[in-house]
């Protein structure tokens, strides 16, 4: 690898590959061009080799791309050929739904615990977990090795949720609420928002005036 340090743009590529390429290692594919990558991830193939070839040489001309061994060491780069435990606090609406999704278990990631303040939930069941109080955080994240946290809390909790996790010694987070979680700069936030690419493809829409009527209407 040329250099630890990878652009971002690179870093949330890699997983777009990942997951076609485990697709494709699914229906036994054994290799892949970049030019069948683009067409299908709608990515430049000049962009792809690139990306790719920062790592190292993968392909080979006019074999393409060893589909087996890249998906190895995309995921020795993403660092997920390791188990790594994730944390996630509150278990409301998208707490449950994230929980019971936990299919990033084929990727190496797996929820391994899940917590709430509200009493009611505590000690409640989502899958196979059982919902856990906040006071047992920091002892369950050394005890589990949980390195990444996940906050489904509401926005005016997120913050206070977020504080907890890096004194447990949580790495990384991913926020749902919409507000901007401040940490230290040793700790990766990334925050996920749906609502804002659902507003944003509004602006898309026809708008009403210009749409025709049919005669029913
Ligand atoms: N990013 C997205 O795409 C997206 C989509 C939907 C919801 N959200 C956001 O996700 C969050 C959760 O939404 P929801 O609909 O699941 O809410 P919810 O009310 O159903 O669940 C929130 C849970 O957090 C718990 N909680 C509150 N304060 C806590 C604290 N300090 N410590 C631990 N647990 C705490 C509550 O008891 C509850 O179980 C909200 O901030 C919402 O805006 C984001």
């Amino acid at each position: 690898m040329k250099s630890d340090k990878i652009s971002e743009a690179v870093v949330r590529r890699l997983p777009v590959y990942l997951r076609y390429l485990q697709e494709l290692y699914k229906r036994e594919v054994t290799t892949v061009s970049s030019q069948e990558l683009g067409l299908k991830l709608d990515l430049n193939p000049a962009q792809i080799r690139k990306d790719l070839a920062y790592f190292g040489d993968f392909g080979r001309k006019g074999i393409g791309y060893d589909v087996a061994y890249l998906i190895d060491k995309i995921r020795q780069i993403l660092k997920i050929d390791q188990v790594i435990n994730v944390a996630l606090v509150g278990a409301g609406n998208l707490g449950q739904a994230l929980s019971n999704y936990n299919r990033y278990v084929k990727d190496n990631m797996k929820i391994v615990a899940v917590f709430d303040s509200y009493d009611k939930k505590i000690g409640t069941m989502i899958n196979t977990l059982t919902v856990q109080p906040m006071e047992e955080l920091q002892d369950t994240v050394k005890e589990r090795n949980i390195r990444i946290g996940i906050i489904t809390v509401p926005d005016f909790e997120a913050q206070r949720v977020a504080d907890c996790m890096v004194e447990a010694g949580i790495e990384a987070i991913l926020n749902f609420a919409p507000i901007i979680i401040k940490a230290p700069p040793h700790i990766r936030i990334h925050t996920a928002d749906f609502t804002t690419d659902l507003l944003s493809l509004a602006y898309y829409l026809e708008s009403e005036e210009g749409k025709e009527v049919t005669e029913d209407e």
